[in-house]
């Protein structure tokens, strides 16, 4: 996909599993949305092949429409139109729909039900987009950021709505910059960076067996002066050391025997006793910045 001379998505290969949910990851610009509206017909590409239930996103849309649900990232709604007719508008599109008094109670929005749609707070859009996108029981659907900016309580329902449409064999492909949630949530997870896939597998196939760990110690009493300090020599270059407060530190390094037997004998040699010491398995976030090398904003 390219937009003028720019490319977006390069050679990008990808399959999703009816039924599973598949988080696609990147950093700002990876060619994430660029993706999906690819496949939700809204954009030809340039080169390459999609297809969704064996169907041309752009030549068999009429026939792909009543099975596919969208949420954009933004928009997509009349902004003079209150919530509730929105949701009831697109639900008297299709044959079957979600009981939309129920769906709005879901996502905590039957309070805004009368509320126009442009005098709704992001967070209460980004739900009715979620709502506009599910209540025709598609078969797969499509959700752009679909907790960004969504306080942590409602963030959970929405997590734990997408897993019940997983239950009910909804295919979910989904877009975040939220690595716990695609952690949480995705069976599948592809990371692109700059328009290239990068990574793909679950998300405990891509976080096992790394060779970054990061090891967390507390110890009973404050660090003497210049401690952390000397322990940072004692590790090398190749491991960060971050102190968290004044008798507890971090640090993330290779995972090995020699960095964990490094941080005990410093313990010895300073006199410190450790009330606790973990050695931590790397997660998803980890994973990302060591393939694209800057931060999600999780
Ligand atoms: N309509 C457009 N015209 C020109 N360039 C575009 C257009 N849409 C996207 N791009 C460019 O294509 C690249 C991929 O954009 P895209 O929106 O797909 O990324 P993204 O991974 O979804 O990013 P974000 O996380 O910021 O939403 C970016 O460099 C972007 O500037």
């Amino acid at each position: 996909m390219r937009y003028g001379d720019k490319t977006a998505v390069d050679g990008l290969s990808l399959a999703v599993a009816t039924g599973t949910i598949t988080a696609v990851l990147g950093p700002n610009g990876a060619g994430k949305t660029t993706t999906l509206e690819t496949c939700e017909g809204y954009r030809r590409p340039q080169g390459g092949s999609v297809r969704v239930f064996g169907l041309d996103p752009i030549r068999d849309r009429r026939a792909l429409m009543p099975r596919i649900g969208v949420m954009l990232q933004s928009g997509g709604a009349w902004s003079g139109a209150r919530a509730e007719e929105m949701l009831h508008h697109l639900a008297r599109l299709h044959a079957h729909p979600i009981d939309t008094g129920l769906l709005m109670e879901r996502l905590a929005l039957h309070e805004c039900g009368r509320t126009p749609y442009r005098r709704l707070s992001g967070g209460q859009q980004q739900r009715l987009g979620l709502a506009m996108a599910i209540v025709g029981r598609p078969e797969l659907v499509f959700v752009d950021e679909p907790t960004a900016g969504l306080d942590p309580q409602i963030r959970r329902s929405v997590w734990e709505l997408l897993e019940e449409l997983r239950t009910d064999g909804v295919t979910v492909v989904l877009t975040t910059h939220y690595l716990e949630e695609a952690e949480r949530l995705a069976d599948k997870v592809h990371i692109l960076d700059r328009g290239r896939l990068v990574a793909s597998g679950s998300p405990l196939e891509l976080t096992r067996g790394g060779t970054v760990a990061t090891i967390r110690l507390v110890v009973t009493q404050p660090f003497p002066a210049g401690a952390p300090e000397s322990l940072a020599a004692a590790l090398g270059p190749t491991t960060e050391l971050t102190v968290l407060d004044d008798v507890s530190l971090q640090v993330s390094g290779p995972a090995d025997q020699s960095t964990l037997a490094t941080v005990s004998r410093w313990c010895e040699e300073q006199g410190v006793l450790p009330e606790a010491l973990t050695l931590g398995q790397r997660n998803l976030e980890d994973v990302f910045l060591e393939l694209t090398g800057r931060e999600g904003s999780s």
